[in-house]
């Protein structure tokens, strides 16, 4: 390793001593800063940051560890090399668990010392290459992450900044399709947490009855089936987050469960009585109006405050047209990445028409429209649009359901169109996700649910 360009500060008490090393190593052309204690160190560096601190360990009444410690809070990425004297092997055993690089017992050779400060200089080298591809890392987490520039979005950053750094529960409330589940990854990768698990779950997408061995495991034999020990969400979120995607469908014995997770920070696997502790934070979400599930009395009450600590409000997409062209361009690049197209630009009348769209799907929709662009370069077909007026046209085929004055059950509802739209089709499930304009995935999910085989 070339030598010309490495600068050491030597820090001994001992004049004589410090003569020495600094000769020494000046002889192979290092660039010598020296001082007797450690409050003269720290004034050194505080001019002159160096590539690496060679300190004894015994300074008057402070000691190279306090250096150290200095070094590693202020100037992290350092090298350090500790002298320690003949026989004080736990001193070098401190220093090394306090993140000195090497540390190089006395007496010593000019080879040994050589040796060990292109060890020191070395680590600080890839401390400085770490911290540079981490730079680089979240900057393209930034690029995968929420595009957007409107004053809503805007927000929205600044929820996410502010509690990132917390383990406050975090409720994100909005329509389907505005990045919700975005939203909760960006908070997750912002937080400390970001190098633990961020762990999601549909709660309307698991069937009922599986439902709490999912979410909180359960033991052998808890269940029929069940042959070994199931790792419930929760534990294996344990250090990171939980994101809990429609909240609202939550049955109530599980939505009894989180309260008392989010009360206690314990769960208790299916079978079990033993309760264990777990670190991890909550995200909800949900495209439904909680505050009218729990007026209906669908959503206990006591839950909703616990999740509700910190809202955050996704915008609808036809609330920040000024986004549709940034967003557009994003995902132009994207999908042609994604699928090794070319990378095609859209005309001005195709943005307009972008922008006098209401966007029910919002991004989401917005996204998959231009996946298709990118697949089939047919502009045309990506402005041929719905417009409101044929969405209204469209209510007046609805069919004619008369609501009786004692209220309705949703669920009884939308179990009996799943049921109609079945029989319709003649137990057809592809034509009857079609018939109810739903996607196939979203179709089965809702079987699932209402366990209509
Ligand atoms: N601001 C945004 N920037 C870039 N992509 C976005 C943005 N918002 C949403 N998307 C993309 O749109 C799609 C839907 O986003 P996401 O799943 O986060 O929405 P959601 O609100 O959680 O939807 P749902 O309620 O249906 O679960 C994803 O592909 C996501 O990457």
């Amino acid at each position: 390793m070339s030598n010309e360009t490495i600068s050491v500060l030597v820090v001994e008490d001992d004049h004589e001593q410090r003569q020495l090393v600094c000769e020494m190593l000046a002889a192979n052309n290092f660039q010598i800063y020296s001082a007797d204690c450690v409050e003269q160190a720290i004034l050194v560096l505080k001019e002159s940051p160096v590539d690496v601190v060679f300190s004894d360990w015994k300074l008057g009444t402070l000691t190279g560890l306090d250096l150290l410690n200095y070094v590693r809070k202020n100037l992290p990425e350092t090298g350090f090399v500790i002298a320690t004297a003949y026989g004080t092997i736990s001193h070098a055993v401190e220093a090394l668990q306090r993140g000195a690089d090497d540390y190089l017992p006395k007496p010593f050779q000019r080879q040994a010392l050589m040796l060990t400060v292109e060890k020191a200089h070395k680590a600080k080298l890839l401390r400085n290459q770490n911290r540079q591809l981490q730079a680089q890392l979240s900057e393209q987490k930034q690029l995968v992450g929420l595009v957007g520039k409107a004053p809503c979005m805007q927000k929205v950053y600044q929820r996410i900044d502010k509690v990132s750094a917390t383990s406050a529960t975090v409720l994100i409330l909005g329509e389907s399709g505005t990045g919700k589940e975005l939203a909760a990854r960006a908070l997750h990768e912002k937080s400390n947490r970001a190098n633990q698990k961020f762990v999601a779950i549909n709660c309307g997408a698991v069937a009922e009855s599986l439902a709490e061995a999912e979410l909180f495991g359960a033991e052998k034999g808890a269940y029929t089936g069940a042959d070994k020990t199931k790792i419930g969400k929760f534990e294996a979120a344990n250090g990171g987050t939980i994101f809990l995607d429609e909240i609202g469908e939550l049955s109530p014995s599980l939505q009894a469960h989180l309260l008392r997770f989010l009360q206690e920070g314990t769960i208790t696997r299916l079978g079990s009585h033993t309760d264990i502790q777990l670190d991890v934070r909550v995200i909800a979400a949900t495209h439904r109006d909680l505050q009218t599930q729990v007026a209906n009395g669908d959503f206990r009450e006591d839950l909703f405050y616990r999740l509700n600590v910190v809202p955050i409000d996704m915008p609808p997409l036809r609330e920040r047209q000024e986004d549709i062209a940034l967003l557009s361009e994003h995902f132009l690049k994207s999908h042609a990445k994604q699928h090794g197209c070319e990378l095609i630009k859209l005309s001005e009348q195709a943005y307009r028409k972008l922008f006098d769209y209401h966007w029910p799907g919002n991004v989401r929709e917005l996204s998959n429209r231009i996946e298709r662009f990118v697949l089939l370069n047919d502009e045309e077909e990506l402005t041929h649009l719905p417009s409101v007026g044929k969405i209204q046209a469209n209510n007046e085929k609805l069919p004619n359901v008369s609501f009786p004055d004692i209220g309705y059950n949703w669920d009884d509802f939308e179990r009996f169109c799943l049921e109609q739209a079945l029989e319709n089709q003649q137990g057809n499930k592809t034509k009857a996700a079609k018939y109810l304009s739903m996607s196939y995935k979203a179709f089965l999910y809702r079987l699932e649910k209402y366990q209509i085989s």
